[in-house]
């Protein structure tokens, strides 16, 4: 991949994650001119369109690759965005992947928090430090609910929906930390070196979202 700097200045590469926010991501880009596609049984990372370079990426990595300037744009949930602590604008707020952040714990379970479970330490530690709880943070990769189940922790800081996974294992929400959003993130010297590509983008995704 060759550093922003010198790539064509009508190119860009857009940075997306694969899950459950690519399919929505793509939608939404179509509907704002950029017609991507990427083939469901595709095993390409990435994806070639007039103009457009589409890199299929983890979510964690999404603000990375912004940020260092290999994309010049992304979507990214505002949970990963905040826990990478990258500097890239945030332009707009695409208002899908809805969730909120929260500390869970079993139903009723009482007692001094000692250790907390998480996919998301740096927001954990920022919040338990808020709260003045200086727990332990334990950083996990997924299944984060169990945590609390098995006593490995003694509460989890995870992302609740429709709340199916919290009733489905006894566990209940003590504190919500922060609302989250899937977002448009854009590289800082991309914002002046593309501005006639990005520009119309990023006013176009404003419209689709305000359309609904
Ligand atoms: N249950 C949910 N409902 C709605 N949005 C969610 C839900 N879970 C996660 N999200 C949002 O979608 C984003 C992507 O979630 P996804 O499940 O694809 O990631 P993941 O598989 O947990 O991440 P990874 O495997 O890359 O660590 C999250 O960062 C969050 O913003
Ligand atoms: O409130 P709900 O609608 O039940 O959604 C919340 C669940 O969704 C996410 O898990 P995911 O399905 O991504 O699995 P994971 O454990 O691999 O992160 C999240 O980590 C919760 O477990």
């Amino acid at each position: 991949m060759t550093p922003a700097a010198s790539r064509p200045e009508g190119h860009l590469t857009l940075a997306l994650p694969k899950g459950r926010i690519m399919e929505d991501a793509i939608a939404l880009l179509s509907r704002a001119g950029l017609p991507l596609h990427v083939p469901a049984a595709s095993r390409a990372l990435r994806h070639e369109f007039p103009g457009v370079t589409l890199l299929e990426l983890r979510n964690q990595d999404v603000p990375v690759y912004v940020d260092l300037g290999v994309a010049d744009a992304g979507i990214v949930g505002k949970d990963v965005l905040l826990e990478s602590g990258r500097a890239v604008y945030e332009p707009v707020d695409l208002r899908f992947a809805g969730c909120r952040l929260s500390l869970i714990r079993e139903v009723g379970a009482e007692g001094p928090i000692h250790r907390v479970g998480t996919k998301y330490p740096r927001i954990t530690r920022a919040y338990l430090n808020a709260q003045g709880l200086p727990a332990e943070i334990v950083k996990l990769s997924g299944s984060i609910e169990l945590a609390t189940l098995t006593g490995l922790a003694d509460a989890v800081v995870d992302l609740v929906q429709t709340g199916g996974t919290l009733r489905a294992n006894n566990l209940e929400e003590r504190d919500v930390i922060l609302h989250s959003s899937a977002r448009l993130v854009v590289n800082r010297a991309a914002m002046k070196l593309r501005r006639d590509r990005l520009r119309p983008l990023i006013e176009r995704l404003r419209e689709v979202v305000q359309e609904g």
